[in-house]
């Protein structure tokens, strides 16, 4: 499978044997299904490097951050239609390995640990999600030696968790972090919106719509933040089909704590709910102003 303009590579070798540009190696890791979030990392990537530099995109849907009963086995896989948006935004290779060639010796034994912030939230809805996520990232690090990695403020706890591997533990790369693309009507994309039918979708707005409410309300502190959007997801409970609410909370983007009452200055209003059968997470970045 070959698109003109992005190179496809399937092994570590090839992707040892490709020279890294003076002007720098930047790398979007995904799992696939790409649509105009990812490509908004790639565009942001190709900025970042400039003409001369190297853009890498990963694809790969990664075992060991789904949990039992989850969707690995039915996530889309669609590399065709993948290398055409990697080419579009500007991308120079796809490196799109096998579990076989990431795991060549079967589940790792020795993993990254997310630590206290690893278990909040997504953490504690999904166990051993952001430890698989982790190991999966600081392996793609290795493989690809980029100077910068680029991620989605959507996954905003993975986000803080990928900046915290990085400090932690001294990965040689720059970690930076773009904003949420929505659709028209405020629908984070995501991956997993292929799952959902038309119904579904319409009652998938509360989430955005219970966030945006929250940020509306952000002059009245965290207390009005919450109930603000809370008020959305209660609402949505009844609508047909229902939204099954996972989590919303109003945390310290420093640790993914909660936000004291009196909490000012950067704040995540994040919430994750069910649909049918599909799981969604959004989240919207805040500043909740100087402390007074
Ligand atoms: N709407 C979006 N805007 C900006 N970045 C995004 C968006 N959706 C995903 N990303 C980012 O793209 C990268 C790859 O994410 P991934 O392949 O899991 O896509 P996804 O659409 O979030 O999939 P899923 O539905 O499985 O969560 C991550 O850094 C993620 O934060
Ligand atoms: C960072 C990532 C590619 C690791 O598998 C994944 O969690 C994702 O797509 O957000
Ligand atoms: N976008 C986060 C990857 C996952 O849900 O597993």
């Amino acid at each position: 499978m070959s698109t003109p303009g992005v190179d496809l590579l399937y092994t570590a070798a090839e992707l040892r044997s490709r020279p890294r540009p003076p002007a720098g190696r930047a790398v979007v890791m995904t799992m696939g299904a790409l649509h105009a979030g990812h490509a908004a990392l790639v565009r942001a990537a190709r900025e970042h490097v400039g003409a001369d530099g190297q853009v890498v995109v990963t694809v790969f849907v990664n075992p060991l951050q789904f949990g039992e009963g989850e969707d690995l086995d039915r996530y889309p896989r669609t590399l065709g239609a993948d290398l055409e948006v990697c080419a579009d935004a500007g991308a120079d290779a796809v490196f799109a390995p096998s579990v076989a060639e990431v795991y060549p010796g079967g589940d790792p034994q020795v993993r990254i640990t997310a630590g206290p912030m690893g278990e909040r939230l997504e953490g504690a809805s999904r166990p051993g999600h952001f430890d698989g996520m982790l190991t999966v990232v600081a392996k793609l690090l290795h493989l690809t030696a980029p100077d910068t990695a680029f991620f989605g403020e959507k996954d905003a706890q993975q986000l803080a968790l990928i900046r915290r591997m990085a400090a932690d533990l001294n990965f040689p790369v720059e970690v930076v972090g773009v904003p949420t693309v929505r659709e028209a009507d405020g629908l984070a994309l995501s991956s997993r919106n292929a799952y959902l039918s038309e119904a579904e979708r319409a009652s998938a707005l509360a989430l955005s719509r219970a966030l945006f409410a929250g940020r509306d309300a952000r002059a009245g502190g965290p207390k009005e933040i919450r109930a603000a959007a809370r008020a959305v997801l209660d609402d949505a409970a009844r609508l047909d089909p229902p939204v099954m609410l996972d989590y919303l909370a109003l945390v310290d983007p420093a640790d993914f704590t909660d936000a004291a009452e009196d909490h000012t200055g950067p704040a995540v209003l994040a919430v994750a709910a069910r649909v049918g059968t599909t799981r969604l997470i959004d989240n919207v970045p805040l500043d909740l102003g100087a402390p007074r």
